[in-house]
């Protein structure tokens, strides 16, 4: 029997970084996926391992069963954060793996999986394959939907989960079980950014637009149809790194800081009651796109201060400024993904013009 799952990445509108220090984010689902597909080995099969392939890098890693077994003695069946020790044990796991050093960030994304699949699974031989239609490490969010989807086909063989059909023919979570979804890849993204705030694997399991704040989520249904241009600078990143960067100057400057991340929390909110109010006419579409223009401008302003930026995000920001575009950008940053607006005007403009 095979389970497949997928999960899909996300966009922060407003937020990140702050919202890890307990200010208000705004993020939405975009249509892009992580699939897992998860097939326990038969008698028939005779394998006694697990085995992970990860189909864009072509790498497979394999476990025998007995070692897995004598790495974590203990594991609890309930959502936990890997202990120092269980830690270790993950790290002598994958250190056996000689990743290539090209892919060598893939080494927390298989500590996560080891810890989910242990944890959630416990010691039965099986194969997990993972597909992403996401860039890794980009700001997308490919970290939180891999420990989603991860999650989900891993939960989905449980005895405790119940589903029905969603509208698009997949299966779905009920709500509690969603739940559990979201608390066991909250861990997953624990190993893999360190120190989430827990927006990317919430907006990833449960979709569509969330704002969050300090762990709890309220779901929101924009009436602005916000169209967003996604521009990949292709500069490679890690968000533990830059989360990390961001603690050490708040430790440095925490008066600063304090009053960084509430400006952060302000504009945030302001966003959500942008997005939620009604919209009775074209006119206050276009208001309320200046107005998030003009709050996407003094995001990317805080987000320089808090020192996440870097120059091929300038570069994408001073180029769509000469079109009047305002962007900033999305994730971690240090490079990643930047967001650009494109107001409804301009869409029309072109479709008129095709
Ligand atoms: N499909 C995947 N397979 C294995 N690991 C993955 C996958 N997707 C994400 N990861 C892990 O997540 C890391 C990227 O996460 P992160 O730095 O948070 O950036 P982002 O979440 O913006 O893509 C990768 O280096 C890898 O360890
Ligand atoms: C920087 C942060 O706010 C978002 C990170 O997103 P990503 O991993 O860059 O897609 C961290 C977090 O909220 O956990
Ligand atoms: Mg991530």
């Amino acid at each position: 029997m095979e389970v497949k799952s997928r999960a899909p990445g996300k966009i922060i509108l407003s937020g990140e970084h702050a919202v890890v220090h307990g200010s208000t984010a705004v993020a939405s689902s975009i249509d892009l996926y992580t699939y897992v597909s998860l097939r326990f080995s038969t008698p028939s099969d005779d394998q006694d391992s697990l085995k992970l392939q990860l189909k864009e890098t072509a790498l497979e890693f394999s476990w025998p069963i007995t070692r897995i077994r004598a790495s974590f003695p203990q594991l609890s069946s309930t959502p936990t954060s890997c202990s120092v020790e269980n830690a270790k044990a993950i790290a002598a796991l994958v250190q056996d793996l000689n990743i290539p050093e090209a892919n060598f960030g893939l080494a927390s994304g298989v500590s996560a999986f080891l810890w989910l699949y242990s944890s959630i699974q416990g010691f039965k031989p099986a194969t997990v394959l993972v597909t992403s239609e996401l860039p890794l490490g980009s700001g997308l969010g490919s970290s939180a939907s891999f420990c989603v989807a991860l999650a989900a086909a891993l939960l989905a063989y449980t005895d405790s989960v119940s589903f029905h059909v969603n509208h698009q023919g997949w299966l779905s979570f009920g709500e509690k079980d969603l739940e559990l979804v979201n608390q066991w890849a909250f861990e997953g993204e624990k190993i893999i950014h360190g120190k989430p705030s827990g927006i990317d694997n919430t907006v990833s399991a449960y979709g569509n637009i969330i704002s969050f704040k300090l762990g709890s989520l309220t779901h929101m249904k924009s009436s602005v149809p916000l169209k967003m241009l996604i521009t990949n600078t292709k500069v490679g990143r890690n968000t533990k790194a830059l989360v990390a960067g961001v603690g050490e100057r708040m430790l440095r400057h925490p008066d600063i800081m304090a009053f960084v991340f509430s400006a952060v929390d302000s504009l945030s909110n302001e966003l959500t009651s942008i997005l939620k109010s009604p919209t009775p006419d074209e006119l206050s579409v276009t208001e309320k796109e200046q107005k998030i223009e003009e709050l996407m401008e003094m995001n990317e302003g805080l987000l320089q201060s808090m020192g996440v930026s870097h120059a091929t995000i300038q570069t994408v920001l001073q180029t769509t400024l000469k079109y009047k575009l305002a962007s900033k950008l999305t994730g971690a940053g240090g490079g990643g993904c930047v967001l650009t607006l494109l107001p409804t005007s301009l869409i029309s403009a072109i479709r008129h013009r095709c």
